[in-house]
């Protein structure tokens, strides 16, 4: 596996590759990788000939009062996840080579970007569409694999591929959770023990409103209730925010159906967590 630093080395690796004929898949992270980056990576080289993952906590997707120097970073545990999962290359830039003197460019998607997460973190996907944009053109791969457990994001990155015309396959991947159901996230690594227990009111307020939703209850406000109170269950637990959404629009609504996305963000602690589900998917 190759570890390429600098913006310039990866792009003329990505042009011979092409070159010759072969194929890229590239994963984006931030780093701290565990096994919902894995499984992405696994399916990206599935479906390539060669696996980029690139590694970069990118400074202008983080609010000033968020945790950007917090971010756990550890590249030699990083690299050794990735040669498991199969990557071939690690492409982690530093800041001023994505961003030099002078940068004044960022890509906007509008009306997705404006409930959930780009409500509670102003300017945060504007960050992520600019860096995933530059992410796609520094690495040029054919398939751009993305995690659900980040859905608004998801749907962000698809709407800026479409339009823009960029020709990439953007794909998303399954939510990969811990045992007893705590999607797998970098900032997992915050939670203090008891809080390591009370993160399991998301996933547990989502299972149960897929179970209401099962045994054939479709009223939102209802299901509402029901996450509301199973979250509100854990006195260390504060709502950013809990929203049912369609999940291709992300407007509101108040009948749910199959496509309808429950999603929450939630601090446990000092730590923000999200997750989501989608009512008529399997988990
Ligand atoms: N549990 C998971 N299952 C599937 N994909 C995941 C999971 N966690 C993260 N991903 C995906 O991995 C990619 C990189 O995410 P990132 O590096 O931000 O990891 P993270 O664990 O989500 O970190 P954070 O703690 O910042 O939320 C994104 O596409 C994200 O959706
Ligand atoms: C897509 C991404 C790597 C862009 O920085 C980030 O938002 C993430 O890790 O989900
Ligand atoms: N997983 C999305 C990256 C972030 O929280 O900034």
């Amino acid at each position: 596996m190759r570890i390429i630093n600098t913006v310039s080395g990866m792009q003329a690796f990505s042009r011979d590759v092409r070159k010759s004929g072969k194929t890229i898949s590239l994963v984006p992270t931030m780093g701290y990788l565990h096994e919902g980056h894995a499984s992405l990576m696994v399916e990206g080289k599935r479906r390539s000939d060669i696996l980029v993952a690139s590694i970069f906590v990118n400074p202008t997707q983080f609010g000033p009062t968020e945790d950007f120097n917090a971010y756990p970073r550890d590249l030699e545990r990083d690299r050794k996840v990735a040669v498991s999962a199969g990557v071939d290359v690690i492409f982690a830039p530093t800041a001023s080579d994505m961003y030099p003197h002078g940068y004044q460019t960022y890509v906007n998607v509008e009306q997705l970007t404006l409930p959930l997460c780009g409500a509670s973190r102003p300017g945060h996907f504007q960050g992520v569409t600019t860096v995933v944009a530059k992410l796609l053109n520094i690495v040029m791969p054919h398939v751009a694999l993305f995690g659900k457990k980040d859905f608004q994001q998801l749907a962000v990155i698809r709407r800026m591929a479409a339009d823009l015309n960029m020709d990439v396959e953007i794909l998303g991947m399954p939510i990969v959770r811990e045992a007893d159901g705590l999607a797998m996230s970098s900032r997992n690594a915050y939670l203090g023990p008891e809080e390591r227990k009370d993160a399991l009111c998301l996933s547990r307020a989502l299972d149960a409103a897929r179970a209401m939703y099962r045994n054939g209850e479709r009223s939102v406000p209802l299901l509402m209730e029901k996450v509301l109170r199973i979250i509100g269950e854990v006195p260390g637990a504060v709502i950013d925010y809990a929203d049912f959404r369609d999940g291709e629009t992300l407007e509101t609504l108040e009948t749910a159906n199959g496509q309808t996305l429950i999603a929450l963000a939630v601090k446990i602690g000092k730590t923000r967590l999200i997750d989501n589900c989608v009512l008529g998917e399997e988990q």
